[in-house]
C-alpha cells in the first residue's frame, strides 16, 4: 500500500549539532508505527518536524503525495495531521465536550467575521461542531462525562479527552508524544485498547515512545532512533532481538 506519509532524509540540527540525521520513515494508512530509542535519541524532534512545530534544515515530509515540510502547523492540521503532545493540559474552566469543540477549529470554514456577526453559518458550524465533538467524545468512551469540567476528570480520562479532541480535527494521520507517560497500569491498558480500536477504524499513527513494552503491544512497524539517526526498522519482535538495539539500551542503563 502506497505510503500516506512518506519522510525522507529529514534533517534538524540545533547549534551545529544534529539531533535528526537523514531520517527516513513511511506510514501506510491504518497502520501504526512505534517511534523509540533512548534519550536524546530524536523522537521528539521528528515528532515536531512532522507536526510542524519545527522546520526541518533538510529533507522532505509528504501526506498523500503533498509535500508538507513547509507548512505551518495548522495548515498539515486542515489536511489531516492531528498531534496529541507530551503531557499536554486539558483547558480548565472547561466541560469535557467544549473541550473536544477546540479541536474541531482547525476545519472551520466561517471565520471571525461571521462569528461576531452571529451569521447563521456561523451558528450551524458551532451546531455541527459541538455534535462532531460529542460523536468523538463517544469514540473515547467518554460520552458520559461531557458535561463534566475536564480538569476534574482521572487522568486516563484526560488522555481520551486529548486524543477526542485530536481526533475532532479529522485527522488521517496521528502524532502521539509518550501518551501512556504517567498512567497507571489499568488506564495504559484501557489507552492501548482504544488506539487498536482507532487503527482498526483505518487511522494512521505514530506513537512516540519511551517504552518498548507499550509499544511492542501496540506498533506494526517500529523505528529505532539513537543519536538522531534511524538504528533499526521492522516489526516489533525484530528490532527488540537487533542487538545494535539491545546495545543501545544497555548504553542508557548503564548511563544511568
Ligand atoms: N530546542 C532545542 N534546542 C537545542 N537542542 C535541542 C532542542 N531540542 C532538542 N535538542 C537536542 O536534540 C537531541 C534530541 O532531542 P529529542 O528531544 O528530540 O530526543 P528524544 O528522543 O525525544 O528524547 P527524550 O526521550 O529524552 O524525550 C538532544 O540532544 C536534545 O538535547
Amino acid at each position: 500500500m502506497a505510503p500516506l506519509l512518506a519522510v525522507r532524509g529529514l534533517s534538524r540540527s540545533f547549534g551545529g549539532v544534529y539531533a535528526v540525521r537523514d531520517v527516513d520513515l513511511d506510514v501506510a494508512p491504518g497502520q501504526l508505527r512505534g517511534l523509540i530509542g533512548p534519550n536524546g535519541a530524536g523522537k521528539s524532534t521528528v515528532f515536531n518536524l512532522v507536526g510542524g512545530q519545527l522546520p526541518p534544515h533538510a529533507g522532505t515530509v509528504t501526506l498523500d503525495g503533498q509535500r508538507i515540510d513547509r507548512l505551518a502547523p495548522h495548515r498539515r492540521a486542515a489536511l489531516g495531521v492531528g498531534v496529541v503532545f507530551q503531557a499536554a493540559r486539558v483547558f480548565h474552566g472547561m466541560t469535557a465536550l467544549e473541550n473536544v469543540m477546540v479541536g474541531a477549529h482547525a476545519t472551520t470554514r466561517s471565520g471571525l467575521v461571521a462569528a461576531a456577526l452571529r451569521a447563521p453559518s456561523h451558528r450551524r458550524e458551532e451546531r455541527e461542531i459541538r455534535d462532531r465533538a460529542a460523536e468523538c467524545l463517544e469514540r473515547v468512551g467518554l460520552e458520559d462525562w461531557a458535561d463534566r469540567p475536564a480538569e476534574t476528570l482521572p487522568l486516563g480520562q484526560q488522555r481520551a479527552l486529548q486524543l477526542a479532541r485530536a481526533l475532532c480535527g479529522r485527522p488521517r494521520l496521528l502524532l502521539l508524544d509518550e501518551p501512556a507517560s504517567g498512567l497507571r497500569a489499568g488506564e495504559r491498558q484501557a489507552l492501548a485498547t482504544l488506539l487498536d480500536a482507532l487503527r482498526a477504524g483505518g487511522l494512521a499513527m505514530i506513537l512516540v515512545e519511551h517504552d518498548m513494552a507499550f509499544v511492542a503491544r501496540l506498533a506494526d512497524r517500529v523505528t529505532v532512533l539513537h543519536l538522531g539517526r534511524v538504528l533499526a526498522e521492522g516489526t516489533a519482535a525484530q528490532v527488540r532481538a537487533d542487538p545494535a538495539v539491545v546495545s543501545a539500551y544497555l548504553g542508557e542503563e548503564a548511563a544511568a
